[in-house]
C-alpha cells in the first residue's frame, strides 16, 4: 500500500523512565530547566533547578510515582500510547503516527526519526500538542522544541500544529461525555474543575496588548486578543464550555473552577484546588465531591496522586465524605474519534493539494 506523505506526531508531557529518584532527576531537571516552565533568567533558574529542587523532589515524587505505577509503565505514556494504537487502526496502515515527549522518553526527535523510518519520503508532519489550553509550558514549548527539531534534522519538512483546542466542539464533547457518567451516577453537592497552575507573571507575559490580563476585574470574560494566548481565559471557557455542554446549570450540585500544582512561593492562579477542597467541605459543607482535570487529556501523576490519593485525605480530613475522581478523556471512544477527525483533515487537504 502506498504510504501517507503526511504524518501525524502526538506530543505529551512526558514522564520520567521509572520512578526510582535517579530517573526522576535526570527527568526534572529536563522539564524545570526548560525556562516555558520556570521563566527567570537562566542562572537564577539554573540555581533554583540545581540547589532547591533536585536534592529533594526526585525522592518526594519517585514516592508518588510509585503509588500510581501502572505494570506497562507511568499512566501517561500507556495511555499516550493506547490513543497511538487506536488512532492508526483508524487513520489506516498507510498514514505513519508516532508519539514524542516533551520531555524524557521517547522525545520529540525520537518521534520524528520513527516518521522518517516509517516513510522516507515523508513531506509532512501534523503535530499535535495534547493540550486544550494554551501556556508557556505548553503548547508553545512544544511548538519550540519541535521547531529546534525538525529545522536542524529535517529541514524540508512542513510541519503544521493544531492550536489550543479548549473550544472544538468535538472536544467539548468527549470531554463532557468522560464528566457525564460521573455526575449521573453519584449523588454529589460539587463539581470541581481542576486546571494545572502556571505562575500569575506566565500570564502577564504573555498579554499580547500588554494591558488585559490580570490589569482588570473580571479580566477572562472581558473581550480581548489577549485571550489567543491566556491559559486562564481559555480555562474559564473550559469549564464554561463543559457546563453549557452538560447543563450543569440546571443541576442540584455547584460547579467552579480552580488551580493545582503550585511549585515554589511566586503567586500562581488561585483558587488553589488543595485550599479549595478543605474549603468546600469545612465552609460550604460538601459531603461528596467529583474532581476533572481538563487541562490534562492523559491521567498521570497530577491526577490520579495529586488529585485522586491526596487530594481525598485532605477532602476527608476536612470532613468530607468522598472525592471521585473522574478520568481524563485518555483514550475513550469519543476522543479518538476528534483526532481522527482533526487528522483526516489534513489527509484530505494534502490529497486535494496532490491532485
Ligand atoms: C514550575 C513549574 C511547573 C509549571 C509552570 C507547570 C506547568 C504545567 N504542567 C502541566 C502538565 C503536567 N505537569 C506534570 C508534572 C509536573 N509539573 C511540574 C511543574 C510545573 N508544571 C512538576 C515539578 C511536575 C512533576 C511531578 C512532580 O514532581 O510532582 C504532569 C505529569 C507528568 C507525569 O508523568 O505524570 C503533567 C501532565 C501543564 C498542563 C502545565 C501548564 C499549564
Ligand atoms: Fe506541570
Ligand atoms: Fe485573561
Amino acid at each position: 500500500m502506498a504510504q501517507s506523505n503526511t504524518g501525524i506526531l502526538l506530543v505529551n508531557l512526558g514522564s520520567p523512565d521509572s520512578y526510582e529518584p535517579a530517573d526522576l532527576k535526570v527527568y526534572l531537571r529536563e522539564f524545570l530547566t526548560d525556562k516555558r516552565v520556570i521563566d527567570f533568567p537562566a542562572p537564577i533558574r539554573k540555581t533554583i533547578v540545581e540547589a532547591f529542587i533536585l536534592p529533594f523532589r526526585p525522592k518526594e515524587s519517585g514516592e508518588a510515582y510509585e503509588l500510581i505505577w501502572w505494570d506497562e509503565g507511568s499512566p501517561l505514556i500507556v495511555i499516550t500510547q493506547r490513543v497511538i494504537d487506536k488512532l492508526k487502526q483508524r487513520l489506516g496502515d498507510d498514514v505513519p503516527v508516532s508519539m514524542g515527549m516533551r520531555y524524557g522518553n521517547p522525545s520529540i526527535e525520537a518521534g520524528f526519526d520513527e516518521l522518517m523510518e516509517k516513510n522516507p519520503n515523508l513531506d509532512r508532519v501534523f503535530l499535535i500538542p495534547l493540550y486544550p489550553q494554551y501556556a508557556m509550558a505548553t503548547t508553545e514549548t512544544v511548538i519550540e522544541k519541535a521547531k529546534e527539531v525538525w529545522q536542524s534534522k529535517y529541514p524540508n519538512l512542513q510541519v503544521e500544529f493544531k492550536d489550543a483546542f479548549y473550544d472544538d466542539p468535538d472536544y467539548v464533547k468527549a470531554l463532557g461525555e468522560s464528566i457525564r457518567p460521573y455526575i449521573d451516577e453519584h449523588d454529589i453537592d460539587h463539581l470541581l474543575f481542576s486546571y494545572h497552575g502556571v505562575p500569575e507573571r506566565q500570564i502577564k507575559k504573555r498579554d499580547i496588548t500588554g494591558d488585559h490580563c490580570l490589569k482588570c476585574e473580571d479580566c477572562c470574560n472581558v473581550n480581548s486578543p489577549a485571550h489567543t494566548f491566556c491559559y486562564r481565559h481559555q480555562d474559564l471557557m473550559t469549564t464554561k464550555n463543559a457546563a453549557e455542554y452538560l447543563d450543569l446549570d440546571s443541576r442540584d450540585f455547584t460547579y467552579s473552577t480552580a488551580f493545582q500544582s503550585k511549585l515554589g512561593i511566586d503567586p500562581w492562579l488561585t483558587p488553589a484546588t488543595d485550599a479549595e477542597l478543605v474549603r468546600l467541605a469545612e465552609e460550604e459543607g460538601v459531603k461528596k465531591v467529583a474532581v476533572c482535570c481538563p487541562a490534562f487529556i492523559s491521567d498521570c501523576i497530577e491526577t490520579l496522586e495529586e488529585i485522586g490519593i491526596r487530594g481525598k485525605e485532605d477532602f476527608v480530613e476536612a470532613g468530607g465524605e468522598d472525592l471521585i475522581l473522574i478520568p481524563c478523556v485518555n483514550d475513550s471512544d469519543l476522543w479518538i474519534d476528534t483526532l481522527e477527525k482533526w487528522c483526516a483533515e489534513k489527509l484530505k487537504v494534502k490529497k486535494v493539494e496532490a491532485a
